[in-house]
């Protein structure tokens, strides 16, 4: 097993002007969950839900209240710092917002790099061939590196997002709400890119998402979070057509149109 989540809840402190407080939101209640090698699982839910916090817990940046985060079977927030930077290595992520991901007085070449200088001691012709070749897989043209991230389109920064993320060949992409500020033609292309690279390299992925369609597109389970709550769980994702949960109803039916005869639409297609 790559990930364990057991048993994970999680508040945040309320903030208060003139005096401490103890006073806290819980946002996240006795999550459990896990992802297999080569797998992707989404995570969906509506806004609120706890979808980026759960991610953040698994990513390492946001200490649970309780439970605990297994990375390929160590504790991430009770291991030694030396092994958490060798388990930062396999654990990547990309962010939806692709502009603010990125430093702007960087160069594509720079971005890409850097978690190439921090983890890899490549002479300066091995590391521009490896950015040259991460910008091939991603769809772009290894001249690109020279590029701005002002001088790049969404789609094509979110492309440079995912070629830092796979720099390290890690052995899971956390992906959160990544293909969601883009356009349908762009959405479309990342993941097929994603899809790509999950066969290519055996990645896992969390795919966090309001967007049931673009993540039954991609993922082999779904899990359903609400208010806080795993309220579903489906290894397969087909099954989730099958469940009666009012929050899952209402997930599936959000996307299938409003026509009767478009009811049995397969999230795979487009409406016919
Ligand atoms: N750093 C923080 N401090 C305090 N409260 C926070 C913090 N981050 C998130 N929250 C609150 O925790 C709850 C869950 O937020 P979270 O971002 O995890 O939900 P989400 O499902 O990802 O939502 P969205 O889809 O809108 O991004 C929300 O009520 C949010 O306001």
């Amino acid at each position: 097993m790559l990930l364990q989540v057991k048993d994970v809840t999680h508040s945040y402190g309320v903030p208060r002007l003139f005096w401490r407080s103890d006073r806290r939101v819980p946002v996240l209640s006795d999550i459990s969950l896990t992802i297999e090698q080569g797998m992707c699982l989404g995570l969906l839910g509506t806004s609120g839900a706890g979808k980026s916090t759960l991610g953040k817990v698994i990513l390492g940046l946001e200490k649970p209240r309780q439970g605990q985060v297994f990375f390929q079977g160590h504790d991430l927030y009770s291991t030694d710092i030396q092994t958490r930077k060798v388990l930062r290595r396999d654990l990547q992520v990309v962010f939806q917002d692709c502009y603010s991901s990125v430093n702007p007085r960087m160069t594509a070449e720079r971005i890409i790099g850097e978690p190439l200088d921090n983890y890899e001691r490549l002479s300066l012709n091995e590391q521009k061939r490896k950015i040259g070749e991460l910008l091939e897989m991603v769809g772009l043209n290894p001249e690109d590196m020279r590029k701005y991230p002002n001088q790049f389109s969404g789609g094509q920064l979110q492309r440079i997002n995912i070629a830092r993320a796979i720099a390290l060949k890690p052995k899971m992409i956390v992906l959160d709400e990544s293909v969601s500020s883009l356009d349908m033609v762009n959405q479309t292309h990342i993941l097929g890119l994603l899809r790509e690279l999950k066969s290519v390299f055996g990645l896992s992925y969390l795919f966090i998402t309001h967007d049931i369609k673009a993540a039954y597109s991609i993922c082999d389970g779904l899990a359903v979070l609400e208010k806080g709550e795993l309220v579903e769980m489906f290894d397969d994702k087909d099954r989730i057509f099958a469940s009666s949960h009012a929050t899952v109803r209402s997930l599936i039916s959000s996307i299938l149109s409003e026509h009767p005869r478009h009811r049995s639409l397969s999230l795979d297609g487009d409406p016919t």
